[in-house]
């Protein structure tokens, strides 16, 4: 890896760089700041979490003109979140060059943002559905545009902006520079590129994959009604820093983060129908630790820099291999480690054959975790959270009653109900979610399933097997007979 004095950059801009901490450039930074500073086309595909932000932020502040009274550059982002984290870093690297940049997102009170325009920024950052809307206001204008930035251009295209991103291209100068970035790049992403940048350079970094070889990748065959009941286990048992839960609709993030608030985990839920004050309130408390666990749509798929985010869940098995990368790829950013486990019902079975083979990797099945490993998950928790306790806290006023409660009763008696006093029970409030059907692929898994030959796959939660029962006589099939035998 390069140090980022060998790319040329003025002063100020290493100035920046080192007080963000960075000491070496990633490696995706490394290929496209030299070719981007040279003011060329630039396609970039490099894993989550290396770094695409910085580079293409770097050159773009680098080439920008300080004194210009114009916005001069335009980054696109698919969601809210995201374009006011990308302004936020992007304002950061600019800060002793003195370019300001802005995020211009919907969901916004527009007269604030226009008053925000006045004070003249260099860069906007903006979703496309909001910035078509000051367009046609007449509140920016896009003659200057020297660069554009298109970050997770292909998610942007998902979400049906494409006709947007047109619009708004061909109201850009033709003599630009258009930069291209994301972690995944399908085939349409072509079609941009040739339509409207010229001769692009295409940079891709592929160390180990698609994902990021820091991410550990787990999946659990679990029944849909079994889905919650394994989420708060794993909860319990792996104690995540922060994690973020993906589920596949508006509804079910409501009614999980609810649950898992009823079980007594500290959750809120993120997704297109809350308001902005609501979704920015959630992710705030999120990334100062208020709340551990962030349940989300795909809105909170892209691009999400948070800190701390050790667990990824896919609650939902994700409907595209694309997103199935972005979301795991929450966690293990920047070199840090990080774990994912999804969840597949048997009939996603093919689904997730269907991603291993995009990542190019093997995701490690594991068991479904034992009720009992969640209360000792738990137990563990309020047993060092005691030994804390003892070694950091003030306990002299509690002293005087132990001993009263010492001097009629055993220690180890009097020690075990205060710990089932304060020990969370795993499991105590029922949680029901609204059913959802199954993702399946076309011709991958076991096809046969479809048409009723192999038998469905029932799981036993006392005995932990999976067996195959006959539809017709309900006779116990082959896998885990001899223990599934009367319980099923
Ligand atoms: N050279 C560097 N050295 C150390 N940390 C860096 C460096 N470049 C970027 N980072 C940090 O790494 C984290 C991830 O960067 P960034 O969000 O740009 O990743 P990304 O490649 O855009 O990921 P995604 O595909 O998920 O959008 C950020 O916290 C960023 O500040
Ligand atoms: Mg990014």
């Amino acid at each position: 890896m390069a140090s980022f004095t060998d790319l040329g950059l003025s002063e100020t801009i290493i100035r920046s760089i080192v007080n963000m901490g960075f000491e070496e450039t990633t490696p995706i930074q490394e290929m496209t700041i030299p070719i981007a500073l040279q003011g060329r086309d630039l396609i970039g595909q490099a894993q989550t979490g290396t770094g695409k932000t910085a580079a293409y932020g770097i050159p773009l502040i680098e080439r920008f003109a300080e004194q210009s009274e114009q916005i001069q550059g335009i980054v696109l982002a698919p969601t809210r979140e995201l374009a006011v984290q990308v302004a936020e870093e992007l304002n950061k690297i600019g800060q002793f060059k003195g370019i300001h940049s802005l995020p211009i997102y919907g969901g916004q009170n527009i007269d604030w943002q226009i008053r925000a325009l006045r004070k003249r920024p260099h860069i906007i950052v903006a979703t496309p559905g909001r910035l078509m809307d000051h367009m046609r206001r007449r509140t920016i204008r896009l003659n200057e545009i020297k660069i554009v930035v298109l970050d997770e251009a292909d998610e942007m295209l998902n979400m049906g902006f494409l006709e947007d991103i047109e619009t708004i291209l061909k109201e850009i100068p033709e003599i630009r520079q258009t930069l291209l970035f994301s972690a995944t790049m399908p085939k349409q992403i072509q079609n941009i590129a040739q339509r409207f940048m010229k001769e692009p350079e295409f940079i891709q970094i592929k160390a180990t994959g698609v994902t990021v070889s820091d991410i550990e990748q787990h999946y659990i065959e679990v029944p849909e009604k079994l889905k919650f009941d394994v989420l708060t286990r794993l909860l319990d048992i792996q104690s995540p820093e922060l994690s973020i839960v993906f589920a596949r609709t508006k509804r079910r993030v409501d009614e999980l983060s609810e649950g898992l608030n009823k079980r007594g985990y500290s959750a809120e839920g993120i997704h297109g129908d809350l308001t902005q004050s609501k979704r920015d309130s959630v992710l705030r408390q999120f990334k100062d630790g208020t709340i551990d666990v962030l349940v989300a749509t795909d809105v909170a798929a892209r691009g999400l820099d948070i800190s701390g985010v050790t667990h990824v869940f896919n609650f939902d098995i994700p409907q595209d291999t694309e997103s199935y990368v972005h979301r795991v790829g929450r966690t293990g950013r920047a070199g840090k480690t990080g774990l994912a486990i999804t969840f597949v019902t048997p009939r996603e079975m093919g689904m997730l054959r269907l991603i291993e083979s995009v990542i190019k990797r093997r995701v490690l099945r594991k068991p479904i975790p034992t009720i009992v490993e969640a209360v000792q998950g738990q137990q563990r928790l309020t047993m060092n959270e005691i030994l804390r306790v003892i070694a950091e806290e003030d306990i002299e006023k509690y002293k005087g009653l132990a001993e009263e409660l010492l001097a009629e009763n055993d220690s180890v008696t009097l020690l075990s109900a205060a710990l089932k006093v304060i020990t969370k029970e795993p499991e105590n409030v029922e949680v029901r979610l609204t059913e959802t059907a199954p993702i399946r692929v076309k011709g991958m898994g076991n096809p046969r399933g479809r048409q009723g030959g192999v038998p469905k796959k029932n799981y036993n939660q006392r005995t932990d097997t999976w067996s195959r029962r006959r539809s017709h006589d309900g006779r116990i099939g082959t896998a885990g007979a001899s223990r599934g035998k009367g319980l099923v």
